[in-house]
């Protein structure tokens, strides 16, 4: 028999790529069949499905808005993900819920040029503004069931132009500016949705429980994600580093906050591609590059 998998989010950027990927195993429920607001409404979903495992990518993800509307980015990062976990551990329904490098805050520090460590599934969690402070607590609410799986990961991009994120961004404002200012000083490392989504399903295939690091491997500055990108596109934009202050966003990001990949390799027994091949992948599927 098939294994029926729901996946929550299946509009976002890693939800479409799962669905994608699982093809008819999949149940998609966008937010028209499941809205993280209403618990009767998570209860409807999952009550008329059934699944044997429960993907969830839906998420308020607007890590700047949320610094001015915390109630709705708790109620669907934290207290809908408690909502799930208690109707999946009563049904035993394994539990897939997706997390964030934002988590980590304050180690920047301890990473000083030469001595920077990859931060590991025990590093302590210290988490700034609202969006990493509400999926820290979602974090917690699936680790309630010991069998749950929960995935960081950082930096998503794909699934084309309709998709928000850093490199759609990045192309979408060198059509207009001849030059661009982009922070040099958070170190991290952007992951492409293909690879991260293959990467939550071999987890799932393991039968993998609790908490794992995910993302492409080697770690770079948004700054040099964007020259980069437009280096492998041909594009004469010029790229100007800044600094985050200078940036002068409302969320507070970390400084640091690559993952070490160790635990996730050792489960399946594979590396995951460099952040380099999967701009370059990405950008040859965009037909850019
Ligand atoms: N994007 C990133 O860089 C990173 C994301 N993550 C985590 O990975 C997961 C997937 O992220 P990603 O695919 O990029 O996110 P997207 O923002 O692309 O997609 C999130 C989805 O959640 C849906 N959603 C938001 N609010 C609600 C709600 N109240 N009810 C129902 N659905 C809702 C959105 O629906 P709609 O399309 O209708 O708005 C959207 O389809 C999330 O848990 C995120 O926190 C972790 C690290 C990095
Ligand atoms: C658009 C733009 C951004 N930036 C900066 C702002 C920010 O510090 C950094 C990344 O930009 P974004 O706002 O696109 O990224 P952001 O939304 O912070 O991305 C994040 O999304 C959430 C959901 C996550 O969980 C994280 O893992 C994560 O990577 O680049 C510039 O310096 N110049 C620019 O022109």
């Amino acid at each position: 028999m098939k294994t029926t998998i729901a996946i929550t989010g299946s509009a976002g950027q890693l939800g479409s790529e799962l669905a994608r990927q699982l093809g008819s195993r999949a149940v998609q429920l966008s937010r028209a069949h499941i809205n993280l607001a209403s618990d009767a409404s998570i209860l409807d979903a999952l009550g008329e499905i059934r699944p044997a495992i429960l993907i969830n990518c839906a998420a308020y993800t607007a890590v700047d808005k949320a610094e001015s509307d915390a109630e709705a980015c708790f109620r669907a990062n934290a207290e809908a993900v408690a909502t799930m976990t208690g109707y999946c551990r009563e049904r035993n329904i394994r539990l897939v819920q997706l997390s964030t490098d934002y988590v980590f805050d304050d180690y920047a520090a301890d990473n000083a040029a030469g001595s920077q460590r990859p931060l590991d599934e025990q590093t302590p969690a210290s988490p700034r503004g609202i969006y990493a402070q509400s999926k820290l607590q979602g974090e917690i609410a699936a680790a309630a069931t010991p069998e749950n799986l929960i995935v960081r990961t950082c930096g998503l991009y794909g699934g084309g132009p309709t998709m928000r994120n850093f490199v759609e961004t990045m192309i979408r404002l060198a059509a207009t500016n001849p030059e661009l200012r982009v922070v040099d000083d958070q170190r991290c490392t952007p992951s492409y949705c293909v690879d991260v989504a293959a990467a939550v399903l071999r987890l799932i295939e393991q039968e993998a429980t609790g908490l794992y690091h995910v993302t492409n491997r080697e770690s770079t500055t948004w700054f040099e994600l964007a020259q980069t990108l437009f280096s492998l596109t041909r594009k004469p934009t010029v790229v100007q580093p800044i600094s985050t202050a200078e940036y002068g966003a409302a969320a507070p990001r970390p400084a640091y906050s690559v993952l070490s990949l160790e635990k996730y390799s050792a489960c399946v027994q594979r590396e995951m591609p460099s952040w380099r091949n999967a701009l370059e992948r990405y950008l040859n599927d965009r037909k850019l590059a």
